[in-house]
């Protein structure tokens, strides 16, 4: 159903695979099982955060036992370029009243920190029941805020990742799989 990777042109704006489709699958089956374990017998509302969870929200949820509701947030805070900008914009609020609810919050990439802090305690002021972090990447060494996360899929080093959701420029989101950038591609 998805296209191999050798089947993809990488061009040379791509340097290389970082972790696979098949890694990527696998990782979420491990995280779906952890997460139906530990929602047992609770409603579980799954919070995205557009644009860049968008397939691993899909994928995550597809591969829960259990029932959940899914909701959305748009927020950005890196425009167009490879930093944050630190400041976070609400671009889409949720449509739903999480008071009293049990939310985990589904990202693509936690890098320095600054989107998810900023999103937890917005959301945590809503007065949510329980509030986790479920993230499918997280760089380490790039963060600037100490976050506790429940559900972490790959650690990675501190470099420009795209694919699989996560962008330059709005660019390589729907590559399947998470590869590094040319740094000439960004001006490195
Ligand atoms: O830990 P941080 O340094 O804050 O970076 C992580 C955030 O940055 C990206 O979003 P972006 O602002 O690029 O919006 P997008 O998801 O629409 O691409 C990514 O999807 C995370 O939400
Ligand atoms: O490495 C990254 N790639 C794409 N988007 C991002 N947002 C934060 N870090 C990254
Ligand atoms: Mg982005």
């Amino acid at each position: 159903m998805y296209q191999a990777v050798n089947e993809i042109d990488m061009g040379t704006d791509l340097e290389k695979v970082l972790i696979s489709k098949a890694e990527i699958d696998a990782k979420l089956v491990e995280l779906a099982a952890e997460i139906d374990r530990d929602y047992a017998g609770k409603d579980l509302l799954i919070v995205g955060v557009l644009k860049g969870a968008v397939m691993v929200m899909a994928d995550l949820a597809r591969a829960l036992s259990s029932e959940v509701t899914m909701d959305w947030m748009a927020v950005s805070s890196y425009g167009a370029g490879t930093k944050s900008s630190g400041v976070v914009r609400i671009l889409k609020d949720l449509d739903t009243d999480i008071a009293g609810r049990d939310v985990l919050i589904v990202e693509d990439i936690i890098d320095s920190g600054l989107t998810l802090s900023w999103l937890i305690s917005n959301l945590g002021s809503r007065g949510p029941a329980s509030l986790e972090v479920c993230t499918l990447l997280r760089k380490p060494e790039a963060a600037k805020v100490e976050i506790d996360v429940k559900y972490t899929g790959f650690e990675i080093p501190s470099e420009f990742v795209v694919g699989y959701g996560l962008d330059y420029a709005e660019k390589y989101r729907n590559l399947p799989f998470v590869g590094t950038l040319a740094p000439h591609v960004y001006g490195g």
